[in-house]
Order: C-alpha cells, then structure tokens, then sequence
C-alpha cells in the first residue's frame, strides 16, 4: 500500500508504528520498499557512510537532489523524505522555501526534513504552505555537532527536556506531520510522543516512538566509523562484502574466474582467421 502523509498520521491515531530506513541508491530503496517500510529517509547522513566526510556540514544540495531522484525512483510504496542540508534553510524562510522546493522539483522527494525547534518553526510554516510536508528533527540534531561539541544524549535536565518538549509542540504548530526524536531518554521521549498528535519517530529515542528509523549501514554491519548504542545489527553484511570480495581477489590471482560459464563464444573458424 503506497505511504503517504496522511497514512502517517493515521499510524498515530491507530496506534499502528511506522517503520523506516535511510537510503541513498535505486537498488537499496527497492529492496527496502519491497520489504514493506514505511518510508525511506535520503539522509543527510550521506556525508558519512556514502561520502567518507566525519560529520553532515559538508553535504550540498547537489547531492540531497542525486541520491533523492535515485532514491525516488525505487520506492513505489515507501514515502521518500529527503533531509535538507547544512545551510540550505537556516539562512532565511526564503532560502528554506527555495531549497525545499527544490528537493520535492530535482530530488523527486514525497516530503523534505529539517532539524530544529523554534528557531526553525517559520521555516517549517512557510514549506508546509507551499504545499510541502515536512518532517521536523529533535534532540542530537548532528547539524549542529559542533554546538553541540560532540555526539551525545539530549535533554537529559529538566530546562533541557522543557525545551525539547516546547519544540516538539511548536514544529506541530508550525506543520510539520512528524517528528524524528534522536538520542533521547526513552521517558522523556514517550512523554513528548504523548504530549503531541504527529507521529515521532525515535532513534535512540526507546520503544514508545510512534516508529522507528535507523541508518541502513549501521543496521546492516557495513558501517564502523562509529557505533552509536541505539544501532542493533540486523545481519552482518560488512563481513559477507569483505569475504566475497577477498574470494573474488583471490580467484581472479589464480586463474580461476571467470571461467567457461561466464565468458562468450565466437566460431573457431572466424577466430583462425585472425591470426
Ligand atoms: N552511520 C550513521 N549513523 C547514524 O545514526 C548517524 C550518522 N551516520 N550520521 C549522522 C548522525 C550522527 N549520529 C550519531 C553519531 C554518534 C552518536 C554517538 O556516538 N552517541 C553516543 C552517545 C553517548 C552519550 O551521550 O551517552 C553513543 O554511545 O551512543 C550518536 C548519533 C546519528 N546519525
Ligand atoms: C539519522 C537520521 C534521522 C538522519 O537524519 C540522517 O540519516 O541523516
Ligand atoms: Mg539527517
């Protein structure tokens, strides 16, 4: 059944939970609309385990709009949101309007990301205006890593669980449809899930999110720059790449690939006289 955001906010009502996973290629968001998830992020996170940066500040909207239309192009069911980059919409509502646009127009996204609270909340006003969902973004909001000065835990006192609950109810206000809650306490996370009616969608954020989200990499054992404690591994596909292209190094040094079943044929006549 196609996603979309009125089936995510209905998963709230119905207390049914979303399920979604990063993805930046075709072939990746093919499977995993196949497999049923509710929505695909095209995140930001693209500058670590696509692009090899250490944080999210270098990624451009170039490269939201390439992953985005590859991304769009093998989800069918799933709701693509694309995460809109460092610098494209703190600027001014103009530049958030522009640039959102932008990703829906070039990136082929279903609805477009952004991280912050109250500082954000016209922006976030003005996109949804313009006929464009957007999801908002709480908590470890790694845009702003160096603010921050490090990756940790959010709202974790009482002034700062007050503000992420008053953020949390002014990006509703604003109109965004859902929320990502990153490294949050799992109380202080199900108390903000209770306290607003758009769907939140937790990393790191414990089970009383409305759903969940992780980087697909991290799930998959592929990524190991660094292993946040929200990540359970799936399966261990980092390891199955590795022997497999070991394999293929070392049957390629002794002659053995390709062989006979892999290779193409021409007539021993035609080839004779060539030479
Ligand atoms: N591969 C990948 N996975 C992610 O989840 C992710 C990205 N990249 N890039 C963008 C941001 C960065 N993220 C991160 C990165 C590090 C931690 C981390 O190391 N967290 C500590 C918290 C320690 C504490 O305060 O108690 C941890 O141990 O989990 C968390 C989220 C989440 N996002
Ligand atoms: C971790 C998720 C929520 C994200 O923003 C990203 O992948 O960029
Ligand atoms: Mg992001």
């Amino acid at each position: 059944m196609k996603n979309t955001v009125t089936t995510f906010k209905s998963a709230k009502e119905s207390n049914e939970k979303l399920s979604m996973l990063t993805a930046y290629d075709y072939s990746t968001a093919k499977l995993m609309d196949e497999a049923g998830i509710n929505g695909i992020l095209v995140g930001d996170s693209l500058g670590n385990v696509v692009l090899g940066y250490e944080d999210t500040l270098s990624v451009t909207m170039e490269d939201m709009i390439h992953h985005g239309r590859a991304v769009a192009r093998g989800a069918k069911n799933s709701l693509v949101v694309v995460d809109m980059p460092f610098m494209s919409y703190q600027t001014s509502v103009y530049d958030a309007v522009k640039n959102a646009g932008r990703l829906m127009k070039e990136g082929r996204a279903g609805a477009v990301k952004l991280e912050g609270g109250k500082e954000v909340s016209e922006a976030i006003n003005a996109i949804t205006n313009a006929g464009i969902p957007v999801m908002a973004h709480l908590g470890l909001t790694p845009q702003s890593i160096n603010a921050f000065g490090g990756f940790k835990v959010q709202g974790k006192s009482e002034e700062a669980a007050k503000k992420l609950i008053n953020d949390a109810k002014a990006v509703e206000e604003a109109g965004a449809f859902a929320l990502v809650l990153e490294c949050v306490p799992e109380k202080l996370a199900k108390l903000i899930t209770e306290s607003i009616n758009i769907p939140t969608i937790g990393i790191g954020a414990g089970k009383y999110c409305d759903g969940q989200i992780l980087v697909y990499q991290d799930m998959l054992g592929m990524f190991s720059d660094f292993t946040p404690k929200f990540v359970k591994k799936y399966a261990d596909i980092g390891s199955v790449m590795k022997e497999a292209f070991k394999e293929y190094n070392d049957e390629i040094n002794k002659g053995v690939f390709p062989s006979g079943e892999h290779t193409y044929k021409i007539d021993d006549e035609v080839i004779e006289k060539l030479y």
